[in-house]
């Protein structure tokens, strides 16, 4: 039987030619993307659901959805899908993460003269026959500084563009590279910093709990007075309330928002405010940006839907037929390797390097390499891919090797990966065993046998009696269930770890009560997707 994809938001037709062509039986139907009810009526009648950002894929849906296998977002964001949920019922999630990103960042340099010279108002009070010509004074861009928080894909298209424009360019991203930064031209500098220069400010950063709420009142406090804020990337990135208060007390001279905190956005505090250009999640909308995401998406899906080909997946490595069953534990280590020391670096990564030991040696260590970098990347962006994640290392000057080494322990084979920052080196070593799981078998040089769990916890301590005691009963008071509860050390009364599987999240506040006592150096809550 054909494989049947619904499309349930505006796609370019070409994707439907392009699933017909291949054999795949398709429902372009649109409207289903706002008509919940009806798409959960539906979905367990198709093997692939092609998006944009107007389809919620939320775990109900997904729990609807028995027969589907993949979920193609035609463009980058899928904050709309549920992506623990999809991994969890062995559903692929792919994105286009490149076709949209140069139409979206004119887009942003569209809102940015929108905003200085006031041309939506001064276009609405022409077309009154009004002849305003002393109400509209606009700002000149050349000579003026533009702060871009988030130089990734989108970001960096701005700067360039931004900088042919004259402007001086200063960007906060911790992923920047100094390399990178000087290849683009731009400075880069901390956010107060940008806070403090920038003119005009815009946003491209995803939507993380490290970035919500980027501008809110306090960050407009550090503004220049007059400044003007462009957001093209992700409502909640500016807290709208505070944009209002900012706008009405003149602190900001204007806004361009594209993006909003509730979408659609039919009613919103900054609607009708003087010199707000507001679009309706407008970025990626040119036929040529369509065209790319549509074509690839379709392309994309059809492969795995005929072939078992994974291409561009944010929760599944590409991996060939023959080779999966015995590289996905791996593939799953490897990215745990790299997500452990991504949830505990805050500083920009300047080295990699991923050894592979006995077995591993003989494995498709390039798989391997990316879900590594995937695991290490995704705590800052979450949309990070195994396809992506070597080009974002690569862009943001990360120095990659790669060791390979005949069998050296007790193990057959074990991924040990060691991440210079600026500040230290970490390392932390993994292995799969006969049950097919990922274990943590060194942090830090010390060795210990840890189970990798959805809810973590990891602390420094000193190596004193009462450790155990001290973990168990704060768990405990708090109505932690711990599942499995590892301690290691250098030597005795030397640097000391404890990695505590937990049933549940470690609530975070109790955290200053952890690290409040004289023996807890540091804490970590961590979390990993243990499933697919
Ligand atoms: N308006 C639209 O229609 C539209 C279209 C396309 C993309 N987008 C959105 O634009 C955003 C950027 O997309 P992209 O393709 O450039 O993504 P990207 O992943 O290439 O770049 C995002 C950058 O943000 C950086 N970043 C992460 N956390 C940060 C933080 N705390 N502070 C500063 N920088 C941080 C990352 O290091 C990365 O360089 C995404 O949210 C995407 O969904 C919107
Ligand atoms: O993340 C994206 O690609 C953009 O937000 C575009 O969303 P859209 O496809 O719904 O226009």
């Amino acid at each position: 039987m054909a494989p049947r994809v619904l499309v349930s938001d505006k796609l370019s037709p070409t994707a439907v030619e392009i699933f017909k062509d291949r054999g795949i039986e398709v429902d372009y139907l649109p409207e289903l993307g706002k008509d919940k009810e009806k798409l959960l009526s539906v979905i367990d009648q198709y093997d692939g659901l092609a998006i944009r950002s107007a389809t919620k894929v939320t775990e109900k849906l997904i729990n609807n959805a028995t027969n589907l296998k993949v979920v193609g977002r035609a463009g980058i964001g899928v904050d709309n899908v549920d992506i623990p949920a999809a991994s969890r019922r062995g559903i692929i999630v792919m994105n286009t993460p490149f076709g949209n990103s140069i139409t979206t960042a004119e887009h942003a340099i569209a809102m940015l003269f929108a905003v200085a010279r006031q041309i939506p108002e001064a276009n609405a009070s022409t077309h009154d026959g009004k002849w305003e010509k002393n109400r509209f004074m606009g700002v000149e861009i050349t000579g003026k500084t533009l702060g871009v928080i988030g130089c990734g894909n989108i970001g960096s298209v701005v700067a360039m563009r931004a900088i042919g424009l004259k402007m001086h360019v200063v960007a906060f991203d911790p992923f920047l590279s100094a390399e990178r930064a000087s290849e683009l031209g731009v400075e880069k500098v901390e956010l107060d910093e940008l806070f403090k220069r920038a003119d005009f400010i815009t946003l491209h950063t995803p939507l993380t709990d490290k970035t919500r709420g980027v501008i809110d009142k306090d960050a407009i406090a550090k503004m220049k007075k007059g400044v003007r804020i462009i957001n093209c990337a992700r409502g909640g990135l500016v807290v709208e309330a505070d944009l209002v208060e900012g706008l009405k007390s003149g602190k900001v001279a204007g806004a361009g928002i594209d993006v909003f905190e509730t979408e659609p956005a039919t009613e919103n505090p900054l609607f009708n405010m003087p010199n707000v250009v507001c679009t309706p999640h407008l970025g990626a909308s040119t036929s040529e940006a369509q065209e790319n995401v549509a074509i690839q998406v379709a392309e994309q899906m059809a492969d795995y839907l005929t072939k078992g080909a994974v291409t561009n997946a944010i929760n599944m490595p590409s991996i060939s037929a023959e080779e999966a069953p015995r590289l996905k534990p791996f593939i799953k280590l490897a990215e745990v390797l790299g997500a452990f020391v991504g949830q505990v670096t805050d500083e920009a990564i300047e080295e990699v390097e991923i050894l592979f030991d006995g077995s591993t040696t003989e494995m498709n260590r390039r798989a391997l390499i990316s879900a590594a970098l995937a695991g290490l990347i995704r705590p800052q962006v979450a949309d990070v891919n195994m396809v992506s994640a070597p080009i974002m290392a690569k862009e943001r000057g990360i120095i990659l090797s790669e060791v390979k080494r005949d069998k050296s322990g007790v193990f057959d084979g074990y991924i040990k990966l060691t991440v210079k920052t600026s500040e230290k080196t970490r390392t932390i070593a993994g292995t799969v065993f006969s049950d097919g799981k990922p274990r943590f078998i060194q942090i830090k040089g010390i060795n210990l046998d840890a189970e990798v769990g959805q809810h973590m916890l990891y602390t420094t301590n000193y190596d004193v009696p009462g450790i155990i005691g001290l973990l168990g009963s704060i768990c405990a008071k708090h109505q932690v269930n711990i599942a499995n509860f590892q301690l290691g050390r250098n030597r005795p009364g030397g640097d000391a770890i404890a990695l505590l599987y937990l049933d549940a999240p470690f609530p975070p506040e109790v955290l200053r009560e952890l690290r409040a006592t004289d023996v807890i150096l540091s804490a970590k809550p961590l979390s990993f997707d243990v499933a697919a």
